[in-house]
């Protein structure tokens, strides 16, 4: 899949590039990456809610009883079988996706009643560790940083969608806060659902992540198990990434990204950080389930 998102003055930006990989049901993918790599706008085009300014290409299936390609599917299909149902999405800001006027309650009843799910409000805050009796009746303004997430969490599984996109959603959080949200993600993962956990939060969403997916300047260039990509990954941005942590060395990230308006035709990340790029920008196999683009061998192994 690629997207391109159309500016008013007629540029383009190119915000997903040859996107190829699956997120398969049972397990939390991570997908990392630096602020503006195109990470949001991926979740958008799986939940069909790209602006109507975008250029898509490709396809994305979506597994199950029901097969769909949601590229291709139509508005009517994505509101009525899609959204919510199929695929939820537990947006990046509380604040702005909570209605402040009506309680946590009454948002959970409007939104399992809307897409029909089966299972009631008050089970779905249980399901997300928060106390009915204590929150159901509060408003988005009298929670917590931690309980709003969590609510957002329940409203992506009012209508218990098979794949759950969240981005960023241990923003904001302390360190306990976040790992707890994190292990929500991985008890949804554990209930069979595939949950795309968009994070920079890499302590508290790693000890929860089955597999990693790094993306710079619109492309992933790995994607494999958490522990390869994470301690031994073959592309040198996700070195470059996690030695940027602050728990792995804080060593800036090398160069400044290209504008997605403006990416070369060839490896936009090699050309900014140097060093020797295969040329090869799709994915290839390396290990079982372990995917990589212009990289050079285990990066990480030996240091
Ligand atoms: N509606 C839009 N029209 C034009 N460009 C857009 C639109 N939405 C996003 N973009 C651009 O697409 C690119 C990718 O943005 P995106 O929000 O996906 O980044 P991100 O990796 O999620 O960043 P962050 O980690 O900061 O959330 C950015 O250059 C952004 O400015
Ligand atoms: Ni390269």
């Amino acid at each position: 899949m690629s997207v391109q998102l159309g500016l008013l003055d007629g540029r383009w930006v190119h915000a997903v590039s040859d996107l190829d990989m699956d997120l398969p049901a049972g397990t939390v993918t991570l997908l990392a990456g630096e602020s503006g790599c195109g990470k949001s706008v991926l979740a958008s085009a799986l939940i069909g809610l790209l602006p109507p300014t975008a250029r898509v290409r490709g396809q994305v299936g979506l597994d199950g009883p029901d097969p769909l390609d949601l590229l291709a599917a139509d508005d009517d299909v994505l509101a009525t079988r899609v959204r919510g149902r199929r695929v939820g999405l537990v947006p990046q800001s509380a604040g702005t996706a909570l209605t402040p006027t009506r309680t946590v309650g009454a948002l959970l009843s409007e939104a399992v009643t809307t897409l029909g799910g089966a299972v009631p409000a008050a089970d779905l805050l249980r399901e997300v560790w928060l106390d009915p009796d204590g929150v159901a009746d509060l408003y988005p303004h009298q929670l917590s940083g931690g309980m709003a997430h969590r609510v957002l969490l329940a409203l992506a599984l009012a209508g218990q969608p098979d794949v759950l996109l969240c981005d960023e959603p241990t923003a904001g959080l302390d360190p306990e806060n976040a790992a707890h949200v994190a292990g929500l993600l991985a008890a949804q993962a554990r209930t069979g659902r595939a949950v795309l956990l968009i994070s920079h939060d890499i302590a508290a969403c790693a000890p929860v992540a089955d597999r990693v997916a790094v993306m710079v300047s619109s492309r992933v260039v790995e994607v494999g198990p958490a522990t390869d990509v994470l301690d031994r990954p073959w592309h040198d941005y996700p070195q470059a990434l996690w030695n940027s942590l602050p728990e792995r060395g804080f060593r800036p990230v090398p160069g400044d990204p290209p504008p997605l308006t403006d990416l070369p035709d060839d490896c936009a990340w090699h050309r900014r950080a140097g060093g020797a790029c295969s040329g090869v920008l799709t994915l290839e196999p390396v290990a079982p389930d372990h995917w990589v683009s212009c990289g050079r061998g285990p990066v990480g192994v030996g240091c």
